[in-house]
């Protein structure tokens, strides 16, 4: 069932975070719901500008309603991931999305503020709701200075401001991580002095952590066994993921780690089957590994075991509304 996530967010504040996994096709939805409904949880499907042009974004909704029938235990969100401004605007009148995320963290602070605002204008209408980003995620593997670091990370004070002149219902905060595999040098981690500062400003409001995956040193390993070179990568610690969550982090997105769990299925099939060429082969063991990693992420997100009780919230809230 397509819920809210306005209603996921009320559920797990401040005990779990739901997974957002992203997808671009049929093979990562059948892992990815496999993996829900046999770690019992509720999740998020996120949708990249990507992944909708990748075929058409007509081809993923189709999945994700057809994934739907299949499992009709599941209990999830659909949300467009970086949305920009007219992206936002399709998936807000399309009546499919739960929610839509606007990222204008590029901007100055006020085309920021005005972007996003003019967004939660038109999604508050149709009942969705925005995730809004403030601060910059990257740059923190280069070679910068303490100083530059810490002005990427966003502001307590900026982040106060910010949600109330937007009415934006979740942010997206720079606290250290970033996109891709190669995520941090040395001993450098997530910055939980400033998460923990961001959630004194905003007690009680979801924010979100994009930029989670680990990426599993021995998955690297095995890809690059396998005849790939990803060097030098390093991702967040999962079992930070709860304390994250205890502080507010209602939301962690988790992409990368799936790509690389595709890589390492396929380049080892390949390998190993230098004859096949049959593209079910590889595909089946994706699906089976896909789920599994699921199964272990949901476990360390703690929102493993959470879908009935979350399903009985979102009933409820649903039925209040109505
Ligand atoms: O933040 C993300 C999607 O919005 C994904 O982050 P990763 O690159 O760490 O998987
Ligand atoms: O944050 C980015 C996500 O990992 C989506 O990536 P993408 O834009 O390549 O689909
Ligand atoms: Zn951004
Ligand atoms: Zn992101």
């Amino acid at each position: 069932m397509i819920v809210p996530t306005k209603v996921l967010f009320e559920h797990a504040y401040g005990k779990y975070a739901l997974g957002a996994y992203n997808i671009n096709n049929l093979e990562q939805a059948m892992g990815l719901f496999r993996g829900c409904i046999e770690s019992q949880a509720p999740f998020i499907i996120q949708i990249s500008k990507g992944a909708r042009s990748y075929t058409d974004k007509r081809m993923l909704e189709a999945i994700i309603r057809a994934a739907d029938e299949i499992f009709p235990e599941a209990l999830f969100a659909v949300h467009l991931d970086h949305g920009d401004e007219q992206t936002a605007y399709d998936c807000i009148e399309s009546g499919f999305y739960s929610s839509v995320m606007i990222d204008a963290s590029h901007h100055p602070f006020e085309e920021n503020v005005e972007i996003t605002r003019r967004v939660v204008e038109a999604a508050h209408r149709r009942g969705i709701s925005v995730e809004a980003e403030l601060g910059m995620l990257g740059g923190v593997e280069e070679d910068v200075k303490v100083d530059e670091k810490n002005a990427c990370l966003t502001d307590p004070d900026e982040a106060y401001e910010f949600v109330k002149r937007t009415g934006c219902d979740s942010l997206a905060c720079a606290i250290g991580t970033s996109h891709g595999a190669y995520k941090f040098s040395g001993s450098q981690t997530i910055r939980f002095d400033r998460l923990a500062e961001i959630q004194k400003r905003l007690p009680g409001f979801p924010l979100v952590m994009h930029g989670s995956s680990s990426v599993p040193q021995e998955e690297v390993d095995r890809i690059n066994a396998a005849g790939g070179c990803i060097k030098g990568s390093k991702g967040v610690d999962p079992n930070q993921y709860l304390p994250a969550a205890k502080l507010g982090v209602c939301k962690i997105n988790i992409d990368t780690d799936g790509r690389l769990v595709w890589t390492r299925v396929h380049r080892e099939y390949f390998r190993d089957h230098p004859a096949e060429f049959d593209l079910r082969g590889p595909g089946k063991i994706f699906m089976a590994e896909y789920a599994k990693f699921i199964v272990s992420r949901n476990q360390l997100l703690g929102s493993a075991g959470q879908l009935e009780a979350a399903r009985d919230h979102a009933l409820s809230s649903l039925a209040v509304v109505r």
